[in-house]
């Protein structure tokens, strides 16, 4: 077997702060070339302190961290193959932005027309030449972003660093930068390793996420094997809008894992083996779920539709909002499950308030996952 060599290995990579904080703990991880890795959790989770042991602006309690096969651990973040850009971007505010490009060029003390056709390339790569000899705090959110993005990439590092970068900017300016920036990903087939707490972001740009829970990996997976078949309860309630409903594994049927519920017996796929008795979780996203009014009875015809996967529920509300129903349906343990679709699908009228309906989904579209 040969060796592959990645772009960027982390082995049980683990970070103690001196306050004996375990910020990060065994974080296992392998990057090809040109790979868009985004780094998810909530606030706390140890993202910005990985990505800070990758620039080497925080030193490594233990594990390994390579680069193309080499053990970067003890090289300080200028000597690394690696540039980071920072939330706040940290521009010099004076400096004009061919300055602030240029800046890590000179810190390397690379020959002036040299670093001055560098930085006109990255200029004109990222649609900055006419603000190229204006002041830094003189230019809008937008044009800062990439400024900081120019700034990171002239020094043509192999594996880019993103703390955050959207975080500053408004909802519209954040969508056209999200597409800009993977373009540019692709087109420069560098590897960008992105850390974000929000997961629409995450879901639109990477090919792979990490889920991190308290300083730990929960999953990594392509996002929309994220979504549909997450692996642990926290990715569950972390990504999308599921419904989860607890039991014990109560043998197979039809290649579908059966699971008693204090709703019944569920059908759904387990990502993995799971055995008779297992306690386990049964994931059902909202998108999954069809809603069937029973005023005309049919009850058994849905049943069979969807392997036995029915759930008795109430309507709570009912509203039609331009193009969109909204639905927020009662669940017989008192739960509220909300759902979204297209006016076609849930028309105006088509359920009263408090009509019981019957809650319908397939097995396949259902996760089965261990409980802990
Ligand atoms: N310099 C430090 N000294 C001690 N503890 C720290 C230090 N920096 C971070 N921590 C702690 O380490 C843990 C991980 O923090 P980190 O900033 O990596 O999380 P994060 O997922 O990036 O969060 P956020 O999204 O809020 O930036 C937290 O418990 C945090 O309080």
């Amino acid at each position: 077997m040969t060796d592959m060599i990645h772009d960027l290995e982390l082995y049980q990579i683990g970070k103690v702060y001196d306050n004996g904080t375990p910020a990060v703990i065994d974080f296992n991880l392998t990057v090809d070339k040109g790979e868009f890795i985004a780094f998810l959790g909530p606030s706390g989770c140890g993202k910005t302190t990985t990505l800070r042991m990758i620039a080497g602006f925080e030193s490594i309690s233990s594990g390994n961290l390579m680069v193309r096969g080499e053990r970067i651990n003890d090289i300080g973040p200028a000597q690394r193959p690696t540039s980071m850009i920072f939330q706040n971007y940290a521009l010099f505010p004076h400096m004009t932005v061919r300055n602030n490009i240029g800046y890590g060029l000179d810190v390397k003390r690379m020959e002036k027309a040299q670093r001055n056709a560098k930085v006109d390339r990255i200029l004109e790569k990222l649609g900055l030449e006419d603000v190229a000899d204006k002041r830094c705090d003189k230019l809008s959110g937008g044009q800062r972003q990439r400024i900081a993005l120019a700034r990171g990439l002239v020094v043509e590092p192999d594996i880019l660093l993103l703390d955050e970068p959207l975080g500053a900017l408004d909802a519209n300016l954040r969508k056209t930068i999200q597409s800009e920036l993977k373009l540019l990903q692709r087109e420069l087939g560098v590897t960008f390793v992105f850390v974000t707490h929000a997961q629409s972001e995450a879901l639109a740009l990477s090919d792979r996420i990490v889920v991190m829970n308290q300083g730990r990996i929960e999953q990594i997976s392509p996002p929309h094997q994220l979504y549909t078949r997450p692996n642990t309860p926290f990715v569950a309630q972390f990504i999308g809008r599921n419904t989860i409903f607890k039991g014990a594994v109560k043998g197979h049927e039809k290649g579908h894992v059966m699971v008693d519920t204090p709703l019944g017996l569920l059908a759904g796929d387990a990502n993995g083996a799971v055995a008779d008795g297992d306690a386990v979780s049964v994931v059902i996203p909202a998108e999954a779920v069809e809603v069937h009014a029973l005023d005309k009875g049919g009850r058994d015809a849905i049943a069979e539709a969807s392997s036995g996967n029915i759930i008795d529920a109430r309507i709570h509300r009912f509203d039609v909002v331009g193009h969109i129903s909204h639905l927020s349906v009662a669940l017989p343990d008192g739960r509220m499950l909300a759902l979204e679709a297209h006016v076609d699908k849930y028309p105006p009228g088509a359920f009263p308030v408090d009509a019981p309906v019957a809650l319908a989904f397939k097995p396949e579209n259902a996760t089965v996952i261990p409980a802990h």
